[in-house]
């Protein structure tokens, strides 16, 4: 039986855990040991991934599953927009609907299947919200301000305006140049605020992101708890938003975005409900590139030396779609 899936959205790679397939679903503690280690780079399986996607069931009468997220390094994010696709398709053909809510830690979520974005690259729309921008919610602290919209942060680096959105994981957000994003800006603020500090004291997610043009970016981020990824979907969609908000000129809300990462590419649809808050669509690929087949007794014992791995061939399709899209950084 098969018992784990690897999967990415845009790159953004994980293994997937279906705790309803087990006899005895792994403890969270259990859970967390098993994420550290099968995600390791070098000490996981298949050079690691950026997280564990947990898939459980749902006491909410309307979701048909529930996700949880562990990151690399153990800790949990709230939400995941690459990996709620991943989950989606799994949710999908095991109970063969194409529309439906999956509970996640802070929100129960409406996804949904949508046209494939190129020939054997299934695709997922899944909704982002929450949206706050309090620094309770982030949360933040010693920036001499309750939200944070397209201000001056001296402090993170001197010449970029910064703006934090909480989806509901916190999401740090800059608009740069091509020389800022090419330069080690990012790693240095990512990791600044990702480790012990005054300002986001539970870490944040930092994107940088160039306007390419109309309705358009290209968007790279460090994730809390994981470093850089070749694509963050809660990432993606907060910059979306802030595109919206800090250059009116440039994106508009209900419009289709385009958003490229390093990964590929994903679309976003920024909505404004008025007194209810924003919402983002997130839409992109949900690709299963390996089977791992593990004894239910070697995933309590965290042992992966007996996993049985074999490629689903679904990669190459993704390659394709990739070579396809217009690279906007070259
Ligand atoms: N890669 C994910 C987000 C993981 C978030 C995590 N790094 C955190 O907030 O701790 C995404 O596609 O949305």
């Amino acid at each position: 039986m098969t018992q784990l899936q690897k999967v990415h959205g845009s790159m953004n790679t994980f293994f997937l855990l279906d705790q309803t397939e087990l006899e005895q679903p792994l403890s969270q503690t259990e859970l967390v040991t098993f994420a550290k280690h099968i995600t390791d780079a070098s000490e996981g399986l298949l050079d690691g991934a950026d997280g564990l996607l947990v898939v459980d069931k749902s006491n909410h009468a309307d979701c048909i599953g529930s996700m949880q997220v562990i990151n690399t390094d153990g800790s949990i994010a709230s939400m995941c927009g690459n990996g709620l696709r991943t989950v989606s398709r799994h949710l999908a053909e095991k109970f063969g609907q194409d529309e439906f809510k999956v509970e996640t830690q802070d929100a129960d979520l409406h996804v949904s299947r949508e046209a494939n974005f190129a020939d054997g690259v299934p695709t997922f729309s899944v909704e982002i919200s929450p949206v706050t921008f309090n620094k309770e919610s982030l949360p933040f602290s010693n920036l001499n301000t309750d939200t944070l919209i397209d201000q001056p942060v001296p402090e993170f680096d001197e010449n970029l305006t910064f703006t934090a959105i909480a989806v509901p994981n916190p999401h740090l957000i800059s608009f740069v140049s091509e020389d800022v994003m090419e330069s080690d800006s990012l790693e240095h603020v990512g990791k600044m605020l990702n480790s012990e500090n005054p300002y986001f004291y539970d870490g944040v997610n930092v994107s940088y992101a160039k306007i390419i043009g109309r309705n358009s970016l290209f968007v790279r981020t460090f994730e809390r708890g994981v470093g850089f990824t070749n694509a963050c979907g809660t990432g993606m969609s907060a910059t979306s938003l802030a595109f919206c908000l800090n250059h009116p000129d440039a994106a508009s809300f209900e419009d289709e975005i385009t958003v490229f990462n390093p990964g590929g590419m994903v679309k976003t649809r920024v909505h404004d409900r008025d007194s209810e808050g924003y919402y983002i669509d997130l839409i992109g690929n949900a690709t299963i590139t390996h089977d791992v087949e593990i004894d239910e007794s070697d995933l309590h014992t965290n042992n992966i030396e007996n996993a049985q791995i074999s490629e689903t061939g679904e990669q190459a399709a993704y390659e394709a779609f990739v070579a396809g899209i217009k690279d906007p950084v070259d």
